[in-house]
């Protein structure tokens, strides 16, 4: 199994390309079983998600082009699904990413039928799916669950009103789907207003979907017999730009952090960018790009997670990495999962001084980190494992990095280009 060799305390100085944001390209894709047109997809990222479901919708049926996806080339995927080959989302595939679930809207839309294995709970929490399933009963489908397979059968959906219990982004990108191929008006409301949730309803609009208020707790969907092909460019990876933003913010100490982020969304991550400025980093940002330039000890912040457009749970661990080492105590407060806080032990191997106490972790800051051998146990657990070895002194390996490749696209290359001394063993 690949591991991390980290190097601590090297600034951050150059220029990344962000990739497009694996949380829109995985509903995206879904949309791909819609329609019997090809729906082409620029910017999907090269992630161990995006292969997984590229797998799992190929046995639904689904014809995939990813010529063009060669390392260098714009990575173009090209999906179309003129008939289906089948129904079932098997555990064998859905047990390895949650975002598997965004089939069932799709499938039950346009076939009338699918069977999809519940995903299950995962390191960060218990993570159910029943407002998948109770939104796409009020839309009319059969629903039973048996032998830990979603069975949902409907001969055609029907436009319904909506609320959902929570702010659910796969819930509403899930319902939104099944939306757009149902018969009459459905209201979404207590929707998620995720720029991934965005980008979704401006694909489906491009395939001919009529949706409205994406971006807003109310979206409505007035259904379609059809949709057709189309062209999509995936929205940048907001949390990927600010893991990079993060890194930089804590290596500043180290001689002055400057990094350009080229190819980048910086309307979609306000809440980040509010944040690393109270703690002492000087930003700009235009159009696609965002610069960061950190020369100093960051202060501690204070943060606690909620849906967008506040601060994101996905954004929780890295910030904890750059409380690690900065000046003064930072409370943060984890509101949507129950459970993730798991870096929190392997940061405090690395030195941290950290006390949890329910939903809420007491980061007092710390003059510097001392690399040790670690292991990652999620995929922003496993990014913040990687700010941490880049402050710490001496060298860190992080092992299990799987869980980071489902989410990040060459991280190592990209920051080793940009000074950092990191390296993949193999
Ligand atoms: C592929 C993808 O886009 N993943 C993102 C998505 O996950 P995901 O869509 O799975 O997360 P949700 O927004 O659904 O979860 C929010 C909260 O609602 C609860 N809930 C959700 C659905 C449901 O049917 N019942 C229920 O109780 C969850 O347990 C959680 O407490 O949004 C999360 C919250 O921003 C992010 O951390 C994930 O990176
Ligand atoms: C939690 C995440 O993803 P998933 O919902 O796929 O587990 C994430 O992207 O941080």
């Amino acid at each position: 199994m690949d591991k991390l060799l980290i190097r601590g305390g090297q600034p951050l100085r150059g220029e990344i390309a962000i990739s497009g944001a694996k949380n829109a390209a995985l509903p995206i894709l879904c949309a791909g079983l819609m329609t019997d047109e090809p729906l082409v997809l620029r910017n999907v990222p090269r992630l161990q998600d995006i292969a997984s479901m590229l797998r799992l919708l190929r046995q639904h049926g689904v014809k995939i082009d990813e010529a063009a996806t060669v390392r260098d080339a714009e990575p173009v995927v090209t999906l179309a699904t003129p008939s289906l080959a089948s129904d079932e989302a098997p555990y064998d595939i859905v047990r390895t990413m949650r975002a598997s679930i965004l089939v069932l809207g799709p499938l039950v839309a346009r076939f009338g039928s699918a069977k999809v294995s519940l995903p299950g709970g995962c390191a960060i929490g218990a993570r159910p799916v029943d407002q998948h399933i109770k939104g796409l009963q009020k839309l009319g489908a059969e629903i039973t669950i048996e032998h830990g397979y979603i069975h949902a059968k409907a001969s055609r959906l029907k436009g319904a009103r909506i609320v959902t219990d929570m702010v659910t982004v796969t819930g509403t990108e899930n319902l939104m789907m099944a939306a757009a191929l149902a018969e009459g008006r459905t209201v979404i409301e207590n929707a998620a207003r995720e720029p991934e949730v965005v980008d979704l309803a401006n694909c489906l609009i491009a395939m001919g979907a009529k949706i409205s208020g994406a971006g807003t707790d109310r979206i409505e969907i007035d259904g379609v017999e059809r949709l057709h092909g189309a062209e999509h460019t995936i929205v940048a990876d907001r949390i990927e730009t600010g893991t990079f933003l993060c890194a930089a913010a804590a290596t500043g100490v180290f001689g002055g952090s400057d990094l350009l982020l080229t190819r980048a969304a910086p309307g979609t991550l306000q809440a980040v960018i509010d944040k690393l400025v109270e703690a002492g980093a000087n930003i700009e940002n235009n159009g696609d790009w965002i610069r960061i330039r950190a020369d100093r000890r960051m202060k501690a912040i204070n943060a606690r997670t909620l849906p967008y457009p506040a601060f994101p749970t996905d954004m929780q661990a890295q910030f904890m990495a750059l409380n690690c080492t900065a000046e003064g105590t930072g409370v943060m407060t984890e509101t949507i999962f129950e459970n993730r806080f798991m870096h929190v032990p392997e940061l405090i191997r690395l030195g941290a001084d950290i006390a949890i106490q329910d939903d809420t972790a007491v980061v007092k800051g710390v003059p510097a980190l001392s690399g040790a051998a670690v292991m990652a146990t999620d995929l922003r657990a496993s990014a913040s494992l990687v700010i941490a070895g880049l402050v710490a002194e001496g060298e860190t390996v992080i092992s299990r990095i799987y869980h980071l490749d489902r989410g990040y696209e060459r991280m190592e290359a990209k920051l080793a280009g940009v000074g950092a001394s990191i390296e993949r063993l193999r």
